[in-house]
């Protein structure tokens, strides 16, 4: 193990040099470990399951770009893609290509829901869109969102957020107009009653509900089947769009989202990370009769210069097309199953409070003793406790999200020598 020290003072210069001209230092605030304390590592490289700080050192990572690499850093055939389209193509057009077709084609073909498809550069622009597409079809203006759900910074979606809002203890962001906060809703995960109660004091008014499936920005929640098929009922029976944002769980839990998992079609999907694999690309889709709504076919309106850039959608077929040759879900599974179960073996044998919630290969250990199924358990996690846990975890070269709302991803890369690395890196940092 490394000393702290040198991991220390190296990290302050550079993380010095950045505050002076990006704010806070980072381009996503999670990532300053605010809420773990100490200064954030630099990371030069990255390659399969390890990554590597501006010092060399080596860390077993499990953040994987926040979930984007379900087959870890540096993948030959993304590599490969990248650098042909960088030979013999170029990188940006702003004009149609057939290969952004064919991405559209392979999530088509992959997930049955998404009749249609649009792509964007990132989570954020996917459900900003989906709900303005749902407020132009039903002609309803109110949304009803989750406590503890991120669904992207879009105006509409910063109250009771998740993930790096309330890792900043920011749930509601300074700087959303009256006017946007009254037109969003927030019910409780779980909870069916408490989206009934909302619908009734806001009848015919609610244009859509948005919800992660399996929730991952305030630490790993998954929603109960049945509230799940209670909620699609009631979106069928209200005229509500069901948008399901799969930001983080499309193509993480299974090949066909959760729309094949659960066996329930939303009316629309969103997806973002692992489909362009590293690169910056997401996408919209859903049921063809409300996609018709976009523009130029419809009257609601959503663009992008960098939509389907050539690179991006290399990178995007290749993940894409590996996950339809061969699923990678048993394997990943099994290996993320095994996983928790060392964990469990070993927190019990420490005898601490904790709860993990782990599905597929996303997984978190939450700090406290009450099961987490909503927002209000999972912040009963004691923070300091993450904060003291992920420091020892990072000092023995285990790189974990810095956050108590963010969850933990195992890529494909992830070999079981890693695990026993992991495994024992964790009775040294629990005890
Ligand atoms: C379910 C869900 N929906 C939308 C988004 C927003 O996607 P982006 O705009 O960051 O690409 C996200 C982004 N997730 C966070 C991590 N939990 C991104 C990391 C960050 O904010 O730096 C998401 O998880």
């Amino acid at each position: 193990p490394r000393t702290v020290e040198a991991l220390t003072e190296r990290k302050a210069t550079y993380f010095l040099r950045a505050k002076k001209v990006i704010p806070g230092g980072v381009n996503s605030p999670v990532r300053a470990f605010k809420s773990v304390g100490g200064d954030p590592l630099f990371i030069k490289k990255g390659n399969g399951s390890k990554i590597w700080d501006e010092d060399g050192n080596e860390f077993i990572d499990f953040v994987c770009s926040w979930g984007a690499l379900l087959y870890g850093h540096s993948h030959p055939r993304v590599q490969s893609a990248l650098k042909s389209v960088i030979e013999h193509i170029g990188t940006s057009f702003g004009a149609p290509t057939l290969r952004e077709v064919e991405f559209a084609e392979l999530i088509q073909i992959l997930v049955p829901a998404a009749e249609m498809v649009r792509l964007v550069s990132s989570g954020t622009e996917a459900t900003m869109t989906a709900i303005r597409i749902a407020r132009g079809y039903t002609g309803k203006d109110k949304i009803i969102k989750f406590e503890g759900c991120y669904h992207g910074h879009g105006d509409s979606f910063l109250i009771k957020a998740g993930s790096g809002a309330t890792t900043m203890g920011t749930p509601d962001s300074l700087g959303i107009p009256k006017g946007f906060l009254q037109e969003t809703l927030c019910a409780e995960f779980n909870n069916i009653k408490s989206v009934e109660t909302l619908l009734n004091a806001n009848k015919n008014q609610i244009a859509a509900i948005i919800i992660e499936p399996v929730a991952g920005n305030m630490g790993v929640v998954p929603a109960h089947t049945d509230f799940l098929k209670e909620l699609r009922k009631l979106c069928t029976l209200n005229n509500i769009v069901l948008i399901f944002d799969e930001v983080m769980t499309g193509f993480r839990l299974s090949k066909g989202g959760s729309s094949e998992l659960y066996s329930i079609t939303p009316d629309l999907i969103t997806f973002g990370k692992i489909i362009g694999g590293g690169l910056p690309v997401a996408a919209y889709c859903g049921k063809k009769e409300i996609m018709s709504y976009v523009s130029p076919e419809g009257g609601v309106y959503q663009a992008g210069t960098l939509s389907g850039n050539p690179l991006a959608v290399a990178a995007g077929i290749e993940i894409l097309t590996m996950i339809k040759e061969d699923p990678p879900y048993n394997q990943l599974n099994n290996q993320a199953i095994f996983f928790t179960n060392e964990l469990k073996y070993t927190l019990k044998k420490i005898g601490m409070p904790y709860q993990i919630n782990q599905v597929g290969s996303m997984l978190s250990l939450f700090f406290t003793d009450v099961p987490v199924t909503n927002y209000a358990n999972a912040k009963t996690s004691d923070t300091k406790k993450f904060a003291v846990y992920f420091n020892k975890m990072l000092e023995q070269g285990i790189y974990l999200p810095p956050s108590q709302f963010e969850a933990m991803f195992l890529s494909t890369q992830i070999s079981d020598a890693d695990i026993s690395q992991t495994i024992e890196a964790f009775t040294h940092a629990l005890n």
